[in-house]
């Protein structure tokens, strides 16, 4: 099929992304998104930010990719680029530190519209608006039960409080695994909140958009605005706090992190894991945040997960007309999708798009097809450097002293080894951290650790056994 064809199709897309997700959405995210190419499996479309897309990318891809194939049955893939032409438009002159490029799309009733010109967003953003929030997670489409049931009514005591009278929870503090609902709480604290006091100066902010601010503020000599704009915000919500890197940017943070909180400004802040375990978090930060409340949202129960199902096969029923999923299959996903919040939001869209592409009722059985690789797929253990330290240290019958320290002997070398693969194997930090937490080794020493066990393996069946044994016992 010619380009051509592909961005007629690309119009097309776009009209049913439009009446499916409706205008504030579509605008929110789609406006500036322009087809680049397609050689007919996949699709390359082209967005003028990296942060637009992440966001894409996690939220919508899926949906692009069905709407695509609904288009032309070829097509497999759709792939996000950053283009470089809202990089080459002259600076934009504003007061307070802004990082153009980066200049977020944000929530919709401060939205400019996909004609608006960039300033308008530049200047928005230098008024005190973060990253872009999300209309519908809001408290309504948000789902309570066991798993959430604190961290939801401190997000709402959160939103409820008036600024200037900080609530007990400060910082608040939400942890969770992937797809729990954290993003969504943060949101939906946001949105509250501005409409509870439209005067109050509410910010939400990834970790990773707050570093594109901070390092752009260094870069324009205007650091001190932007330092001086964030510490007036009265509610101050920051998300993937995990992301945030760099030491500068974490001072940074730790300061802005003091000033908010000693000034009786309201701060809250989600992450992956507890904040103890933010391993590459200075240590100032990690303390401050202790400070406060933490709460996690845990897995959701099958109540909790019926409920999440319900309420967005409600959504989906507006907006497919004569959508049919059984109430046997929905039950059918409740119980055997167990993972998150995001995972079963995948599984009703997948089963939504199939009912829209094959025209036939969904059964249990092409259900149990549709869902295949997403059935009892479980949350992957996160592996801690320390467990690792300690599963291998116990196996081979030396200290944990012993594998961070300087000593040679062939007894501690493979061992130490073997941890160090382990590390990189099963966690993600990089080889210089890995180094850091083996006694301050350099990063090349992890690296010929790593290569010398996997080609010791190689030669060595008795050795790869061990270690696929170790993996398991480090695994439980
Ligand atoms: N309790 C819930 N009620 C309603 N929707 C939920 C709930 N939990 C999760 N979801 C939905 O699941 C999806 C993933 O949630 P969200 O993005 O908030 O997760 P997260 O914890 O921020 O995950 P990650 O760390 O991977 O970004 C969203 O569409 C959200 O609306």
């Amino acid at each position: 099929m010619s380009g051509r064809a592909d961005a007629a199709l690309w119009e097309r897309v776009k009209r049913r992304l439009r009446t499916e997700l409706g205008e504030d959405v579509f605008s929110s995210w789609f406006a500036r998104v322009e087809f680049e190419d397609s050689d007919g499996v996949t699709v390359n479309l082209s967005v003028p930010t990296r942060f637009l897309k992440s966001w894409i990318q996690s939220h919508y891809l899926e949906k692009l990719v069905s709407l695509w194939t609904s288009e032309m049955e070829s097509i497999r893939r759709v792939e996000l680029i950053v283009r470089g032409a809202v990089r080459a438009r002259a600076p934009v002159k504003v007061e307070k530190p802004v990082l153009v490029e980066e200049a977020p799309q944000i929530a919709p009733t401060l939205l400019p519209t996909a004609s608006a010109p960039i300033q308008a967003v530049a200047r928005t953003e230098a008024d005190g608006a973060g990253s872009p929030v999300d209309p519908r997670f809001t408290f309504e489409t948000f789902c309570e039960g066991t798993a959430n049931r604190v961290a939801y009514a401190a997000a709402r005591a959160v939103a409820e409080t008036p600024a200037g009278r900080p609530t007990p929870y400060n910082p608040l503090y939400i942890h969770a695994g992937v797809g729990r609902g954290k993003t969504h709480l943060l949101h939906a604290v946001a949105q509250a909140a501005r409409q509870a006091d439209p005067s109050r100066k509410v910010v939400y902010l990834t970790a990773e958009h707050f570093m594109f601010r901070f390092v752009a503020a260094l870069k324009n000599q205007s650091a001190i605005a932007f330092k001086e704009g964030l510490r007036e915000i009265d509610l101050l919500l920051i998300d993937d706090l995990q992301f945030l890197q760099g030491k500068s940017v974490q001072q940074e943070f730790c300061h802005m992190l003091n000033a908010l909180i000693d000034g009786a400004r309201q701060v809250v802040v989600a992450a992956d894991r507890p904040a103890a375990d933010l391993e590459t978090l200075d240590e100032r930060v990690r303390s401050r945040l202790r400070g406060g409340v933490a709460f996690e949202i845990g897995a959701p129960d099958l109540d909790l997960r019926r409920q999440i199902l319900k309420s967005r096969y409600v959504a989906a029923q507006v907006q497919n007309n004569g959508v049919d999923v059984p109430d046997t299959v929905i039950e059918y996903v409740a119980q055997s999708v167990v993972s998150n919040g995001r995972d079963l939001e995948g599984a009703l869209n997948r089963l939504v798009a199939q009912w829209q592409f094959t025209n036939q009722p969904v059964t249990m059985a092409s259900a149990e097809i549709t869902l295949r690789d997403l059935v009892g797929a479980r949350e992957p253990r996160r592996v801690k450097i320390e467990d690792i330290q300690k599963i291998v240290a116990i196996h081979y019958n030396v200290s944990k002293a012993d594998l961070l320290s300087s000593r040679r002997t062939r007894t501690i070398v493979r061992p130490r080894q073997i941890a160090m693969y382990l590390s990189k194997t099963l966690t993600p930090r990089s080889l210089p951290e890995i180094g850091r937490r083996f006694g301050g080794r350099d990063h090349t020493t992890v690296l010929h650790a790593v290569r010398k066990v996997e080609e010791l393996m190689q030669g060595d069946k008795h050795l790869a056994e061990e270690v696929e044994l170790l993996k398991r016992m480090i695994d439980e």
